[in-house]
């Protein structure tokens, strides 16, 4: 009883503090940061202001030093708070798929029945790659294998192959932007002063390239892996799209098509499997296509897709039992939407376990989410959070029944990816697993604070805690412990503690979601988002704020392409981390891509999950 009392006192004096006093100052002594991450970093060039480094280490208010308030007062207060809190709601649409369709999906595409033609097919492929020597025609395979989404059978062929080449410099704009493009997208260094030889004395691009569209294409794509302080890669960027702008007109069709597709998002930004999807139907229409590859990409797309089926199949009953449709009703139905988060940050059939455990993650993450945002009254998710810190199954009588099936369902799965990785790896993950979901819900606590105080955090303040409660960083403590590969503690605690890797990609993930989702939100009322601060802090449009965003998230790319080139994390975590950006990207493009998850996902996931590519 007195634990209870004492936890009630601690929820009510942080809701008297934020609620009634009206303080949002207040929350930054609630939410003590480290000191150990205050570099600071400079934003885009059109960017006046500087973020600082996140502090994202959070230390917990002491209880002792809370004042101790006569319980019979706090419990008619809550109840006044639990009777005045109005119940709100998202208004989600109800999922578009339908359990019993999942459940009953089914292809002709088996390894057992296909397997002996795939590793056929893998054979003459791995010899087109042993057999190629002219430079430029490797750089073209290894780009297309990538494309055509097979690349991930010959990781080790491609990179012997390349390291051959290295460092044989090309002449033409075309070959000298591929090599550029496919070198460091394969992990290799390579100087941006390849392009040197492209510009005039006063270092401007040659006006003789502005014609060369397969030049300026290439120069366009691999613009987007350049670093913070690469110029001349940021030249290339402006130069190239000015001209294939201006190109597009007298282009055949197919062409121009693909044109204005890499204009709106660019081949590294694309989300692996639907990029696959689709340059197979354009390497079909290729003249100078080669029958294997295209054989080989085709089949495999087929029998990856017979594993994607069996894991949605899997998550369906999964998603059934735990009931979260029925107990938790204002909150997303959207189990396969959530599978799209976990099959873009890691396609390969063989990350089967990963992608279950962090399509649970998702859904588990958004049932919270829509708790802390929409459903929950401020005193119940200080519990909530409370609770979490505590991580015991006596936390629960604090909570209300609805609470109570979100609570145990995080606690039940967390607990379970615990054991798996002990007994499977001997490693004991619990502090990172329990620290990430503690994290997360204390960065949701901060941001419903600030709304419920009627606070518009600065741009800085806001980024500082959204990076977090975006789910970035627990969802790849998660994946990395679900990988099935040696788990070291250097990178858990790496994961744990921040690195610049995880940051930059998780921002990517913010600023993108706030771009797709902010004006929904703001209307029925959640946090200021990253836009809303920006317009307040610089009285700005919200066109101007939706474009600095923009800017922020092209900086965020270069920062997050430097953190990939060092090499300081596992290769995993690294390729983890740009695919998240990447599907982050995919998801908000048009909108809420999850929220109201619209017709364009609809036909991505069908064509990825659903549909064979007739072979
Ligand atoms: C693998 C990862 C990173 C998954 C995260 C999925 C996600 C962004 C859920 C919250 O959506 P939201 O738009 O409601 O977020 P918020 O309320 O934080 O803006
Ligand atoms: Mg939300």
């Amino acid at each position: 009883m007195y634990i209870y009392i004492r936890r009630r006192v601690i929820c009510f004096f942080n809701n008297f503090l934020t609620v009634f006093m009206r303080l949002p100052s207040s929350f930054p002594m609630e939410i003590m940061t480290s000191s150990a991450f205050s570099t600071s970093c400079c934003l885009p060039l059109n960017c006046p202001r500087r973020v600082v480094w996140p502090q994202h280490i959070y230390r917990r208010i002491s209880k002792q030093s809370l004042p101790i308030i006569p319980p019979l007062m706090i419990v008619s207060k809550l109840n006044e708070l639990q009777q005045v809190h109005p119940r709100r709601s998202a208004q989600y649409h109800p999922s578009v798929w339908d359990l019993k369709l999942i459940e009953s999906l089914s292809t002709p595409y088996t390894y057992e029945l296909y397997g002996t033609q795939f590793e056929e097919l893998k054979r003459s492929a791995k010899c087109l790659l042993t057999s190629t020597k002219d430079p430029c025609a490797l750089l073209k395979l290894a780009s297309t294998m990538q494309r055509l989404g097979v690349a991930y059978h010959f990781e080790k062929d491609i990179e012997d192959a390349l390291a051959l080449l290295y460092p044989n410099l090309t002449t033409n704009l075309h070959t000298t932007a591929l090599q550029l493009r496919v070198l460091r997208q394969n992990g290799f260094s390579i100087s941006s002063d390849v392009f040197d030889k492209f510009r005039n004395s006063d270092g401007r691009f040659m006006d003789n390239l502005s014609s060369d569209m397969e030049g300026l294409l290439s120069l366009y794509e691999a613009s987007h892996l350049g670093m913070h302080g690469e110029n001349i890669l940021e030249e290339g960027k402006d130069f190239s799209i000015k001209n294939l702008k201006s190109l597009i007109g007298k282009l055949e069709s197919d062409s121009a098509k693909q044109v204005k597709q890499s204009l709106e998002i660019p081949l590294y930004w694309r989300m692996p499997r639907v990029e696959a999807r689709s340059f197979i139907d354009v390497y079909q229409r290729d003249m100078a296509k080669n029958l294997t590859l295209l054989e080989l990409a085709k089949l495999d797309y087929n029998l990856v897709q017979y594993v994607y089926q069996q894991e949605v199949k899997e998550l369906s009953r999964w998603w059934r039992d735990l009931g979260f449709k029925d107990k938790l009703p204002f909150s997303r139905d959207r189990l396969m939407e959530n599978y799209l988060w976990a099959m873009g940050m890691i396609f390969e059939p063989q990350f089967s376990k990963c992608r279950i455990g962090l399509t649970k993650f998702v859904c588990i993450l958004s049932a919270i989410d829509d708790m802390y945002d929409i459903y929950g009254s401020l005193d119940e998710i200080e519990c909530f959070t409370d609770a979490v810190d505590r991580w015991e199954m006596e936390a629960m009588e604090d909570l209300p029944e609805y609470m109570r099936i979100c609570y145990l369902a995080m606690l039940n799965f967390a607990n379970e990816v615990v054991f798996d990785v002990l007994k499977d790896h001997g490693v004991n993950t619990f502090p990172y697993i329990k620290e990430a979901w503690a994290n997360l819900c204390r960065s949701y606590l901060v941001e419903r604070r600030w709304f419920s105080s009627g606070y518009t955090p600065t741009l800085n303040e806001y980024l500082g805690n959204a990076w977090i409660s975006v789910g970035g960083p627990s969802a790849m403590v998660h994946a990395y412990v679900l990988l099935g590969c040696t788990i070291t503690k250097d990178a858990l605690d790496c994961l744990k503690h921040g690195s610049e890797l995880l940051y930059w990609a998780s921002l990517i993930t913010r600023l993108s979601d706030d771009l797709g989702t902010s004006e929904a939100e703001s209307k029925r009322g959640d946090v200021a988002k990253s836009i809303e601060c920006y317009m307040v802090q610089e009285s700005v449009s919200k066109e101007e704020a939706q474009d600095h965003i923009r800017g922020l998230i092209s900086y965020s790319w270069k920062k997050l392409n430097e953190e990939s080139a060092k090499n300081s994390m596992p290769k995993s975590i690294v390729k983890m981390s740009l695919n998240m950006a990447r599907t982050a990207q995919f998801l908000f493009q048009n909108g809420d891509g999850i929220g109201t998850s619209t017709g364009v996902i609809k036909d991505h996931l069908t064509s990825l999950i659903v549909k064979q590519i007739p072979y």
